[in-house]
This record gives C-alpha cells, sequence and structure tokens, in this order.
C-alpha cells in the first residue's frame, strides 16, 4: 500500500472518529429521553396538529403542522432530516420520516419521504422529532473506501496527483478563451489554466475577487468543449447560487437534491420539477394510476374464494404488474432524457453520489466553496471525475467538525489545501476585489491575505449616497446589553443588541428613503454567529409593531448565520457579534475565519455592532478596533442613546 493510501486509511479512521462523535452528541440528547426532555432539547414537537396536507413537486406528499406551545425554543430547520411519529396506539410509536421545508414559530412544513400517506395521520397525538442523518457518513466512508482501493483507473490516477504523489500534467501552450469580456486579465489567466490542465486546476479566490465569477466562466468555455459538466458545493446554499449564476448565463441546469433543500427560486431545476414538467410525465401518471387500480381490484378479493376468482386476482395482480414494468421503462426514458437536455448537472458533495447519478462519469467536475468541505464529502464526486476545478478560500470558512479529536489528528484540513501544498503549479490566485470599497476590504487584506488583495477601480463609486459612511464599529460597552444563554439550544443572543441593530437599520433605510433602496435594488443583510441572535432577529423583524421601514422592505431583508452567507453578498451588511460578558468570553468567534466571511459580505455598508469590552481579550478583535479607532470608523453607542 502506498504512502497516499496509508494517509487515506488515516483520514477514514478520523472520519469514523467523527460519525461516532456526532452520533454520540445526538444520542446524549435523545437517548430514554422522554418526550418532554426531548422537547426542552428542542428536539421534539408535541403533541401537533396537521394544518394542511398537499401533493407536492413531483408527487411529494407535504405536510404542514402547529405545535400549541410556541415559547420553547428548537434546533428545527429547512433541510433536516425529521421523523414525524403518532403515539395514538399502544407500543412503540408509528413514525415516518420526512425533510423539513420551511419553520416558522409555531408551525412547520415537511415534506415525507414515502409516497403514501400514512394512515395514522389523522388519528392525533402527533409529534415531530430530529433525526440523526447517516445517509451523508455513508456516503464519505463508501467514497474513502473506493478512493483507497482504486487501482490503475482514472480515480486511482486522480488520487495520485491530488495528493502530490505524481506530477499534475498540462496541455501545451495557453488554450483559447472566448466571450471573457467582462474579466479581469487575471481571471482570464485562471480560466485559461482550468482549461490547460489535464487533472486538476485550482482557482484560490479571497471574499469578492470573482472566484464563483471565473468558475462559471470556466464552465462556460468547458462546456465549448464538452456536452455536460457536473458542478457541486458544500452546501445547498453555495449550490443554488451557483446554479443561479449559470442559469444568469442560460447554462441549462439540472439540480439534483431534495426539493426541501433547494432554494425556491430554483426549484424548477430539481430533478422533480424537470420530470413533472416532461411531456411523457402525463403518460406515466397515467400508468401508475392505471397499475394502482388493477392492484386495488385484485385486492378486493376476499380470503374465500373459488378458483375462478382466485384466476381473476391473478390476472389482475399480472396486469398490475405489467403496468407497473412500463411505467418503470417510461420513467427511465424520462430520466435519461433529462439528463440529456442539462448541460451541468449541480449538486452538493454528499448529492454526487445520488442513485439518479448511478454509473455516469463527467469529463470535468467543478467543486465550488472547496475549501469548506470534509476531504471524504470532496472525494464523493472526484470518483465521477476525468478532471477536477476547484475553487475555493481557505482564510474563510471551514468544514464543521464536531469531534474535537478528530480534527486536531487532521479532518480540519481539506483536500483543497493538500492540492494547493502539494501541487502549487496548478492553483492559481486573484487578488482583484470588485465588491467592497477599499476601506470594507481593508482589514481583511492585511490580516488574512498579508495584504496582497487590490481593491478594483469601481468599488470607489459603492456607496448608498455620499454622505452615509461605508464602514462603521458601534461599541456597545457600558451599554448594558447582555448576552444570555439560549438553554435549550445552547446558543447565545443578545435581545437588545438584536434590537438595537434593526433600529439602527431602520433609521438607515428612514435616512436613504424606502423609495431609493427600492429604486436602486439595494439588499440588506443581518448577520451573526449565532443562531439564537438569529432567530430573535427574524422574530423581532416579523413581530415587532416597529420597523416599519425595514418590513417595507422585506423581501430584500435577509437575517441570517455568517456560515449561512459564506459565497453571498449584500449592499448593505449588519455583523451583530452578540458575546458581552465580564470575562472577556468569545466562544467560537475566536475562529477568525468566520470574521473574514462576516467582514466581506457588504457591498456598500457595513456596520459591526460588538462590546469592545468583551471583544478585545482576543488579539484579532483588538487588531480590528486599532482598525476602526485608526480610520475613525469608531462610534460608542452613547451617540444613538436616543433610541
Ligand atoms: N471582472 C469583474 N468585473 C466586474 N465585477 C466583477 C468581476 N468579477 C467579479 N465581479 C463582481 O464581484 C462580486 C464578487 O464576485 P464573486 O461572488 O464571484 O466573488 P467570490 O470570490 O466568489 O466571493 P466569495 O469569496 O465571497 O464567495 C460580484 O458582484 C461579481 O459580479
Amino acid at each position: 500500500m502506498s504512502r497516499i493510501q496509508e494517509e487515506l486509511k488515516i483520514t477514514l479512521q478520523l472520519l469514523k472518529k467523527e460519525w461516532k462523535e456526532d452520533l454520540e452528541q445526538y444520542r446524549l440528547k435523545t437517548l430514554s429521553a422522554s418526550i418532554a426532555d426531548k422537547q426542552k432539547d428542542g428536539i421534539c414537537w408535541y403533541p401537533v396538529q396537521v394544518v394542511k396536507t398537499k401533493v407536492g413537486l413531483g408527487d411529494r406528499l407535504i405536510v404542514e403542522i402547529e405545535r400549541g406551545d410556541s415559547r420553547l425554543s428548537h434546533g428545527f430547520q429547512s433541510g433536516k432530516t425529521v421523523s414525524l411519529f403518532s403515539n395514538f396506539s399502544d407500543g412503540a410509536p408509528l413514525r415516518t420520516n420526512g425533510v423539513v421545508n420551511l419553520v416558522k414559530k409555531n408551525t412547520m412544513v415537511i415534506t415525507l419521504m414515502g409516497h403514501e400517506w400514512p394512515d395514522w395521520l389523522q388519528d392525533g397525538k402527533l409529534g415531530v422529532d430530529l433525526h440523526f442523518d447517516e445517509a451523508s457518513y455513508r456516503e464519505m466512508e463508501y467514497a474513502m473506501q473506493q478512493v483507497i482501493k482504486a487501482g490503475a483507473g482514472r480515480l486511482g490516477q486522480l488520487r495520485d496527483v491530488l495528493l502530490g504523489q505524481e506530477a499534475a500534467s498540462f496541455t501545451a501552450g495557453l488554450p483559447l478563451v472566448f466571450a471573457t469580456s467582462h474579466l479581469n486579465h487575471s481571471q482570464v489567466e485562471a480560466v485559461q489554466k482550468v482549461l490547460a490542465a489535464q487533472d486538476v486546476a485550482l482557482v484560490h479566490g479571497p471574499p469578492g475577487t470573482g472566484k464563483t465569477t471565473t468558475m462559471v466562466q470556466a464552465i462556460n468555455e468547458t462546456l465549448q468543449r464538452h456536452p455536460q459538466v457536473m458542478v457541486c458545493a458544500p452546501s445547498n446554499a453555495a449550490v443554488d447560487l451557483l446554479v443561479e449564476k449559470l442559469l444568469a448565463k442560460r447554462i441549462s441546469t439540472l439540480r439534483i437534491g431534495h426539493p426541501a433543500r433547494v432554494d425556491d427560486q430554483i426549484l424548477e431545476q430539481t430533478l422533480d420539477a424537470k420530470i413533472a414538467q416532461h411531456s411523457s410525465f402525463k403518460d406515466l401518471k397515467k400508468l401508475r394510476k392505471s397499475a394502482e387500480e388493477y392492484r386495488k381490484l385484485g385486492r378486493k378479493y376476499k380470503r374465500n374464494f373459488g378458483a375462478a376468482e382466485r384466476q381473476q386476482r391473478k390476472q389482475l395482480f399480472a396486469e398490475a404488474s405489467k403496468v407497473k414494468e412500463a411505467a418503470r421503462h417510461l420513467e427511465d426514458y424520462i430520466l435519461y432524457d433529462v439528463f440529456q437536455q442539462n448541460q451541468v448537472i449541480a449538486t452538493t458533495l454528499v448529492g454526487a453520489n445520488h442513485t439518479a447519478l448511478k454509473g455516469m462519469e463527467f469529463p470535468v467536475v467543478f467543486i465550488d466553496e472547496a475549501a469548506q468541505g470534509l476531504e471524504p464529502a470532496t472525494w464523493i464526486p472526484v470518483m465521477k471525475a476525468k478532471k477536477v476545478v476547484m475553487a475555493g478560500d481557505h482564510c474563510q470558512l471551514p468544514p464543521t467538525i464536531k469531534s474535537y479529536e478528530a480534527s486536531k489528528e487532521g479532518l480540519s484540513e481539506t483536500l483543497f489545501e493538500k492540492v494547493i501544498d502539494r501541487q502549487p503549479e496548478a492553483s492559481w490566485m486573484l487578488k482583484v476585489q470588485y465588491r467592497m470599497p477599499e476601506l470594507i476590504m481593508r482589514f481583511s487584506s492585511e490580516y488574512f491575505y498579508q495584504g496582497q488583495l487590490e481593491a478594483a477601480a469601481l468599488t470607489d463609486a459603492h456607496c448608498l449616497s455620499r454622505a452615509e459612511p461605508v464602514m462603521e464599529f458601534i461599541d456597545t460597552a457600558g451599554s448594558g446589553f447582555g448576552e444570555h444563554l439560549e438553554k435549550d439550544s445552547l446558543s447565545k443572543l443578545n435581545a437588545e443588541e438584536a434590537r438595537f441593530g434593526l433600529g439602527l437599520l431602520e433609521k438607515l433605510v428612514e435616512r436613504i428613503g424606502v423609495g431609493c433602496f427600492q429604486e436602486q435594488q439595494f439588499t440588506i443583510g443581518v448577520i451573526s454567529p449565532y443562531k439564537a441572535q438569529v432567530k430573535k432577529l427574524t422574530e423581532l423583524m416579523e413581530e415587532g409593531a416597529v420597523f416599519e421601514g425595514l418590513r417595507e422592505l422585506s423581501d430584500v431583508v435577509t437575517i441570517g448565520t455568517i456560515d449561512g452567507f459564506q459565497g453571498q453578498e449584500r449592499d448593505v451588511v449588519l455583523i451583530s457579534l452578540v458575546r458581552s460578558n465580564e470575562q472577556g468570553e468569545i466562544g467560537f468567534l475566536a475562529d477568525t475565519r468566520r470574521m473574514n466571511v462576516a467582514l466581506t459580505r457588504a457591498k456598500r455598508k457595513l456596520i459591526v455592532i460588538g462590546d469592545s469590552g468583551t471583544l478585545s481579550s482576543h488579539p484579532f478583535y483588538q487588531q480590528f478596533l486599532d482598525f476602526v479607532a485608526e480610520n475613525g470608523l469608531y462610534k460608542s453607542i452613547y451617540e444613538y442613546m436616543e433610541f
């Protein structure tokens, strides 16, 4: 076994450690816990009532439930796997699994996994549990095993190149690129690098340098040479963002993934939607219905019946099987046709092994935000690739790892980082950023990129109005705004800071004018490291009688975690840092890469709210505070006390 195979075996062991830890944490919360305990832990809603049921895209069954007590906080989020259960009958609860589409304060919309409504749905005593999702771990484990044992085939060759055992090869001479007038010179060179690579190319793009823009162009160019490619990213949000950009370029894209995990804007691109829109779908539905009718007729015969009835029943069942078989063939044809009609197949890393993709190979697999993907997850799409192109930035958010040990022993190192280190000639760094004015960029550039980032000239004009400062830090020290621990989720929140932040935005909207925001299509992002704070901000926006101006703009206001904002940008960004305590504890704010993401999302105005007394205990934040003071960006909360 080669050195790199040994290395991969260690990575597989670390993955198993992470799996175990994740499962253990889940078990700790659920094992032998009563429903009341699980409710307190935020992993169960009980009792719930069915408010609405409907059949959605791809004939998926969708149920909306409502809970009575909306005071308890919880960890349900769209995209999570859940189990809907009924305690109506004696014995173990009856269960069916589903995926959460949407959660509001006391309602939740769930798409069920099965294709038949559970008979017990109307029986009452219903509840919903958060489920441990082992499928992703299984996919990662399988991929690692395949990569370890790969022989002389393409996977084995790619493994050896990606992990630095073999040299990466490139075609001689610079490939011709078309229609790149909107790219700068360095971005064009990155596209050329991608096209010239035989095995792997890597685009390292600090924030706003057009890494995604360059990837989209590289995909476009590749599609002049190949009919179809695969495009992946670690998170659903990042895949959706890419799909939006591909669609804007009129590149036909098929989004593989559960519709409940896909953004509404691109639901039309999902496999479910494309199957439903296919010209033969009506015939497929008719065939399925007729098979079901034959089966129902056959089932009507009771136990005691004679030979003639037996014969008839046999015939009905045989007919049902025949029609079902025809439906299966038609389904295969529709699937084949849908795949043929799309130039790009887009999915998350883990989704790359979706059953609909079985046996498929792609001349090029593109992976965006690759620095956020666990190594075992990144190998999943690589198994389907002849060549791999990755884009990312290891100074932004790393993959989330629950096991401290696994992380320390090496699982935190991504495949992206390994390729940057081991195949430096395959990577290309972009240095000119187009998102934000130089002032917003400066701290991130100096701290994370040795001052190498440049702001494109056009960013000088990025502001809301000439009078409006592009960056502000508002110090809440001394205000008495204190952080709280949300007991159930163990997440932190700072309600006064949330209220103050929204009030500040409300004033900003008043100053600039709702009309101006609408006319210029300015967007607003309100972000925080903590989920509990995001929930608080959302509640305040939805429920309060205040913040009218903001509510008028609610279509363009997004509230989310910093992690969920990676890769995105807004005209105005407000960061609520939450932490405010005497001990100077800053928790996971200490992962400065999260702050690098947060500080680099704004195009025209960035407002950071935090408590300097708490933050200054960490050298990174001390440097940030020095930066804001030196550049005249510091304001104390006392200047706003009329709020
Ligand atoms: N050559 C260019 N000319 C003008 N604008 C550009 C150019 N390249 C990118 N942009 C713009 O810069 C902004 C950032 O681009 P993009 O989102 O592709 O950056 P990114 O590197 O992926 O950012 P992040 O690291 O934050 O995900 C976008 O608004 C994009 O349209």
